[in-house]
């Protein structure tokens, strides 16, 4: 992206540490169900995450991409082989400034402003109101969404709901990125600019960052390209 680097991220803490190993994951899996109707939607995956990663997640439907990140990210357990956090032996479950997931489908609060969305996480940081509305007001701007800050996730369409969940995780400065088909909504351009926050967000943040996604155009952005085939990564490039 040309300009400077997200406001709203550049006021986070700077991160110039080494490449750090953030998420290993060791012939893990995860089965839906038992016996007959038993689906096996990851089946021993073993890969790591790190500071530096860059890493487009591609597959058909139903392959397990979606399983796989919330996997990595702790919102799910496998049912076999195993996933650790090397920096957070406890894992990174629900602290936003560990790790941040932008989901396929609507994950804003019904309650609250657009704005007040992005801000809710720093609030939960403990930054004073009035630094969290700036910061969330400057990452809306950021992906091309700044008039919407003071409308309800109902008033929003689905696209544009998805940056708003978008400028919610790269503002509250996680270490972890998981951006589930964060383009699916959208149009080419805004799509691209979703691409360019995240990769700013992750360079700023030293993040490592994971996106799920069906579009090759997205994926050539990232700097590996995996791909999941009935539950299995059989390509990283
Ligand atoms: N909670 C669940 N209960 C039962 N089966 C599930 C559950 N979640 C996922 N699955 C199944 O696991 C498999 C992998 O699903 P997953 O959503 O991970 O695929 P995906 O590659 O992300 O698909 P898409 O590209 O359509 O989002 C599918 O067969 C799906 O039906």
């Amino acid at each position: 992206m040309t300009g400077s680097t997200p406001s709203s991220v550049r006021s986070s803490t700077s991160r110039q540490t080494p490449v750090e190993t953030l998420v290993v994951c060791e012939a893990a899996g995860r089965t839906f169900g038992k016996g007959n109707v038993a689906v096996v939607a990851v089946h021993e995956v073993s890969c790591t995450i790190t500071s530096t990663s860059r890493i487009a997640l591609l597959g058909p439907s139903g392959s397990g991409k979606s399983t796989l990140l919330q996997l990595m990210a702790g919102l799910d357990q496998p049912t076999s082989g195993t996933i650790a956090w090397p920096a957070w032996p406890g894992g990174p479950f629900q602290d936003p400034s560990r790790a941040g997931v932008i989901f396929q489908g609507l994950s804003l609060i019904p309650g609250l402003t657009a704005a007040e969305n992005v801000a809710f996480p720093l609030l939960l940081q403990g930054v004073e109101d009035r630094e969290a509305m700036s910061r969330a007001r400057g990452s809306l701007a950021l992906l091309d969404i700044g008039a919407l800050g003071d409308k309800l996730p109902d008033e929003l369409s689905g696209g544009q709901a998805q940056r708003v969940a978008t400028a919610r995780v790269v503002t509250s400065g996680p270490r972890l990125i998981f951006a589930d088909e964060p383009t699916g909504q959208l149009d080419h351009v805004s799509g691209e600019r979703v691409i360019d926050v995240l990769l700013e967000a992750a360079a700023h943040l030293g993040a490592g960052l994971v996106v799920s996604t069906h579009d090759s155009t997205v994926a050539a952005r990232l700097d590996e390209q995996w791909r999941m085939r009935d539950g299995q990564l059989v390509v990283t490039t």
